[in-house]
């Protein structure tokens, strides 16, 4: 852990400026640190909130995974600190926002453009993996995008809360996998089912599972009912590696070191992602 990460931070280090967001337990603002001028993002929880929805430990638990994570793809978290009412979480800011967003306006991606970007989150996933940390959570959502058009998974761990705020909070199930529906112990498998929901939402602008009611997205996942719309056309090796990924048992899915080699990617992928 480097001297920066050891020092104990307050408010005081930093100039606050705009805000980037608003998240489930408070607001997170653009910063910049005063000695060194480093430009980060400050993201600002609140304890009453955090004891409310009784994910301190989970947030502590979490930002102790976070901080040693070191990859391009996954979005850093400098050092923590808090006061009276509120923790702070020091971030490497993301300039370009959300994914999700980007999504949205073009509807779709290019299959080139969700090739590169499934490539850079296999890379992260296979460092996280090797790290036996598992499940980051990865949907358009969690997904921020840095200065130069690189991918950075943002949820540093928010998956077991998220879980939670899932099954409490009836967000969307249309990540998880048939394991995890029908909640019964899950690996890091679980993580190349979700990006290969995340890659068909890519190329069709809506996730594989998606229906009207939850027991309906219930339904399609647990019997994975998968279908390819004949519109935006799809090249048959990305439909390919797809249904790779989207196995119920999950010893079956594609490792994510031969989806790096799946003729798909390695025809459509960006090597510098
Ligand atoms: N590091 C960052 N760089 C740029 N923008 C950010 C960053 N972190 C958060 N944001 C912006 O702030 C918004 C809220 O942040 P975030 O989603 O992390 O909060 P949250 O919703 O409480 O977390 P979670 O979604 O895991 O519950 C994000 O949607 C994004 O627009
Ligand atoms: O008052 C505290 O000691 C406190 C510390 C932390 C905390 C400590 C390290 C890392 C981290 F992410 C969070 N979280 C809290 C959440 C709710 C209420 C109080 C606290
Ligand atoms: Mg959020």
């Amino acid at each position: 852990v480097t001297a920066a990460e050891k020092r104990r931070w307050t408010l005081n280090d930093f100039d606050i400026g705009k805000p980037l967001g608003r998240g489930k337990f408070g607001h997170v603002y653009l910063a910049r640190e005063k000695r060194s001028n480093h430009i980060v993002a400050l993201k600002v929880l609140f304890k009453s909130q955090l004891k409310q929805s009784q994910v301190e430990h989970q947030l502590r638990r979490e930002v102790e995974i976070q901080s040693h994570l070191r990859n391009p793809n996954i979005l850093r978290l400098y050092g923590y600190f808090y006061d009276q009412k509120r923790v702070y979480l020091i971030l490497e800011y993301a300039a370009k926002g959300e994914l999700y967003k980007e999504l949205q306006k073009c509807k779709y991606f290019s299959e080139r453009r969700a090739a590169t970007y499934v490539a850079s989150l296999a890379r992260a996933l296979i460092y996280c993996h090797g790290k036996h940390v598992i499940h980051r959570d990865i949907k358009p959502e969690n997904l921020l995008v840095g200065a130069q058009g690189e991918l950075k998974i943002a949820d540093f761990g928010w998956s077991v809360h998220t879980f939670n705020r899932r099954q409490t909070m009836c967000g969307t199930l249309d990540y998880l996998p048939p394991e995890m529906v029908e909640s019964v112990e899950h690996d890091a498998s679980v993580d190349i089912w979700s990006l290969g929901v995340l890659c068909y939402e890519f190329l069709y602008g809506v996730p594989p599972f998606e229906a009207k009611e939850h027991s309906d997205t219930y339904r399609r996942i647990v019997q994975v009912d998968l279908k390819f719309p004949p519109k935006p056309i799809v090249s048959s090796a990305a439909k390919d590696l797809i249904s790779q990924m989207l196995v119920k048992d999950s010893s079956q899915r594609l490792p994510l070191h031969k989806l790096l080699e799946h003729p798909w990617i390695v025809q459509n992928a960006d090597p510098s992602g």
